[in-house]
């Protein structure tokens, strides 16, 4: 890397005009220096008339009578020098309008001595090349220029024939590294210098020009001529490239100073622009700790970008017109020339390898490698195992898994192939398994294995409900237990209390004459409720065991249960009757058929007899055993047709306890139902009660029994109560279903029961009958002012007593209280 600052230079225009007072100290060491004395009365405008003398140092200063040779030698010499090193290079031209640029540049077109840099240039790479047979060279040019910010190709084609708006432009890119890079700008190889010096020409022919009143060969455009050098030593992948830009910029003149108007006044500010942003970078550059410059600014310094302060060796040449009239815009050159000195530039040797020549050279490389190897080894290498080698390395490998040791170590030998194909196949199998692994956990996670949520929620739903019901049906076989135990206990209690056998006789009479029977109003059902509770019935067996345990107790403790009872035993009763009479029938058919056998044998020989003797003597004569077998067979027939009415009769009366037994059972079932749905609705009540309490911090936690109005066990026994509690002191004014009917118990209907015997002759047989029992609900007590005389009484003096005294207190308490709700 060579670091290094701008070189600049000066060159004086010559001129035969007076000339402003100017000296140049040119020392050979130090460089030289450019002085310009500016007498007071001369001092106006731009420059400070305060100062005299202006003083810049320069690397050399060529004054008006240097020629192009001298110029080539001292300033484009070296860098054409460092650029066939390696290095980037630039040499650019800066000054105002006229003052000789394009003739540094380019060059005079009238002799053959005037030739500028660019032609000296080329003329001298072509020498080179040609001197260094070690090295091949190749070059390539291309030639922009910038105007009004638009970039054009001078070597198009196009260029002389078309307008410079219909020119395709060149356009700025920018890769990932901020390498400038141009689209559209044609690079033209040339194998010489003539080819080089013909591009030249067609440049400069297709470069604009417009006519200015400050000087008519001016250019208002900046022109960059790049030279691309490729050097590679012949048989190396290395190669040296390297880029010379030879720059002609526009006129710095100031816009005021030259009077331009419209077009030329608009060309005149992007120059002025273009020079501004150049500067800028120039001062950014110039000063330290700058961290940004701003290349971006401008076309030209974005092209220039390596030129100014990166990876190139410039050089500038400050171009002047030492005429007094010019003098403050050579003064201007001097000092911005005086900033660029101040760059320093980090120029690198732009050494790359050849990938096309790298790849070939790795190849030999490889292939000599191999034949080495193959020495060593004794075994000549393909790039691929064979088929053969192959199986075995799978064998080796399959018996490297199997091995139970845990350090056995598979031995390939220095074979990379080998290791590669061992560890392909490990992946494989790797992967093989990893799949086979998902696969299982996905087929067990299949839809068909997993249950819905809808479907876990409903089933969850219905367990819960499930636990309810049996819930209930705890709850409510325990209270009936509690019920059972403490009946038990108060029989005993009365047992004990029993002294004598005619007061046992008495319960057992009372018990006996208050026995509700089964009427035919009792049985009264819709049509819709009898459906319902037949279908209960057919149900009966999808009961919970809960459940039909319940219905056990539920019968034995029913009103109608003695009724049904009562009705069994006639039914089976009956039955056997009818059994009996049945075989007494058959048994007289079977006498009357062998009484009429008798006679008929007995006919037959009277006839066989009359045969032989006269005929209507015999038929006078009687026959005694004739006459009594008739009369025995009349006798036989009418206790036939006797007995055959009364098993009619039996028929009938069989028939209708059946339909008794069948409307009972219905009723039964009703009840139990409208029973157990009471019961676990108190059980409800009860538990979400406790749970109210328990909420509201209520101090009893026991269960309390249900309300008046709600049946429940924990209600007092009505039917004892009224055994046990003296007359006047009603108990409970419990008004529920089983309170009455614990009530029907003790209380003898108003009209005589219907017995099952006679009720099958009543006309209650066609269910029509309503319920002969309705003054003993609890309507009738609670609303009718019911005398003694009025009320029905068994017969049996406690027990009268009992019903009396019940039915007073009832009434007594409901003078007090009023009727209680149904
Ligand atoms: N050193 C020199 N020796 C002889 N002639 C010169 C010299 N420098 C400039 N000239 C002449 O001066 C005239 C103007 O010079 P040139 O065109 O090079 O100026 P310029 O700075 O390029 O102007 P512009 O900014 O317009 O391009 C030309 O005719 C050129 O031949």
């Amino acid at each position: 890397m060579v670091k290094q600052t701008i070189q600049i230079f000066a060159r004086l225009k010559p001129t035969k005009k007076p000339t402003a007072v100017y000296s140049v100290d040119s020392e050979e060491q130090t460089g030289a220096s450019l002085e310009f004395v500016v007498p007071r009365d001369l001092a106006d405008g731009f420059v400070n008339n305060k100062r005299e003398c202006y003083q810049f140092r320069f690397q050399k200063v060529f004054d008006q009578s240097v020629k192009q040779e001298e110029i080539f030698e001292n300033i484009a010499k070296p860098v054409a020098d460092s650029v066939l090193a390696g290095f980037n290079g630039t040499i650019f031209a800066y000054g105002q309008t006229g003052s000789g640029k394009t003739f540094t540049i380019t060059g005079g077109a009238e002799r053959y001595s005037d030739r500028g840099i660019i032609p000296r240039i080329l003329s001298y790479l072509y020498e080179r090349f040609s001197q260094d047979s070690s090295m091949v060279y190749t070059t390539h040019i291309s030639y922009l220029e910038i105007y009004n910010e638009m970039g054009y190709d001078l070597l198009d084609s196009r260029h002389e024939a078309s307008r410079l708006e219909d020119l395709q432009k060149v356009m700025i890119m920018e890769d990932p590294d901020q390498n400038i890079h141009l689209r559209n700008l044609s690079l033209q190889q040339t194998a010489n210098e003539e080819e080089a010096l013909n591009f030249l020409f067609l440049g400069d022919t297709n470069r604009m020009i417009a006519e200015t009143p400050m000087n008519q060969a001016s250019t208002r455009s900046h022109c960059i001529f790049t030279v691309y050098l490729c050097r590679r030593e012949p048989g190396s992948a290395t190669l040296r490239r390297s880029k010379l830009h030879l720059v002609d910029l526009a006129g710095s003149d100031r816009v005021s100073k030259t009077g331009l108007n419209g077009q030329l006044l608009t060309e005149a500010k992007y120059i002025n622009l273009s020079l501004h942003y150049l500067e800028q970078v120039i001062i950014a550059l110039s000063e330290k700790n700058r961290s940004h410059i701003p290349y971006r600014n401008s076309m030209l310094t974005s092209v220039l970008r390596d030129s100014l302060g990166g990876n190139c060796m410039t050089t500038m040449i400050a171009t002047m017109a030492v005429d007094k009239r010019n003098l403050d815009e050579s003064i201007s050159t001097c000092r911005f020339a005086q900033r660029v000195a101040l760059i320093k530039n980090e120029a690198i040797l732009n050494e790359e390898l050849d990938p096309a020549l790298l790849i070939a050279r790795l190849k030999r490389e490889i292939q000599s490698l191999k034949e080495e190897l193959a020495m060593v080894t004794g075994e000549q290498r393909d790039d691929k195992l064979t088929v053969e080698e192959s199986q075995k390395l799978e064998e080796q490998v399959r018996a490297f898994l199997d091995d139970p040791d845990t350090d056995v170590t598979l031995s390939l030998g220095p074979d990379m192939r080998k290791i590669h194909y061992c560890f392909s196949m490990l992946k494989k199998m790797f992967l093989d398994k990893q799949s086979r692994a998902s696969k299982c956990s996905d087929a067990q996670e299949s839809p068909a294995a997993t249950v819905s949520e809808d479907g876990r929620t409903a089933e969850v739903s219905k367990l819960k409900e499930m636990l309810t019901q049996r819930d209930n049906e705890i709850s409510i076989l325990v209270k009936m237990l509690k019920k059972e135990k403490k009946r038990a206990q108060d029989a005993t209690a009365q047992l004990a209390n029993i002294t004598s056998d005619q007061s046992l006789d008495s319960q057992n009479a009372l018990r006996l004459s208050t026995m509700p029977l089964l009427t035919e109003g009792s049985t009264e059902t819709t049509s819709t409720s009898q459906g319902r509770a037949i279908q209960y019935m057919k149900q009966g067996l999808q009961l919970t065991m809960g459940k039909q345990e319940a219905f056990q107790t539920f019968i034995r403790d029913h009103e109608d249960y003695l009724t049904i009872e009562d009705n069994k035993n006639l039914l089976k009763q009956r039955s056997a009757e009818a059994k009996t009479l049945g075989a007494q029938l058959n048994e007289a058919r079977n006498r009357i058929n062998e009484l009429k056998k008798q006679l008929e044998m007995r006919r037959r020989q009277k006839a066989a007899h009359g045969v032989m003797r006269n005929h209507t003597e015999s038929e006078e004569e009687v026959d005694p055993l004739e006459e009594n077998l008739c009369k025995h067979i009349e006798q036989e027939k009418s206790a036939y047709k006797s007995t055959i009415g009364r098993l009619k009769a039996l028929r009938t009366e069989i028939e209708h306890l059946q339909l008794l037994l069948e409307r009972a059972k219905v009723k039964l079932q009703r009840d139990f139902h409208k029973w157990w749905n009471e019961e676990a609705c108190s059980v409800q009540n009860c538990e979400s009660e406790a749970t109210a309490r328990c909420h509201t911090g209520s101090p009893s936690e026991t269960l309390q029994p249900s309300s008046p109005g709600t049946p429940g066990f924990g209600e007092p026994d009505l039917s004892s109560t009224v055994r046990e509690y003296p007359a006047g002191r009603d108990p409970s004014p419990d008004c529920s279903t089983s309170s009455v009917q614990e009530l029907r118990r003790f209380i003898p209907k108003s009209t005589p029961p219907l017995t099952a015997v006679p009720a099958w002759h009543d006309k209650s047989l066609d269910g029509t009958v309503t319920d002969l029992t309705p003054s003993f609900g609890w309507r009738a007590l609670s609303s009718t002012k019911l005398t003694p005389s009025s009320i029905p009484l068994t017969g049996d003096q406690k027990a009268d007593a009992d019903i009396l005294a019940f039915v007073n207190a009832r009434q007594n308490l409901l003078n007090r209280t009023g009727p209680p709700q149904q």
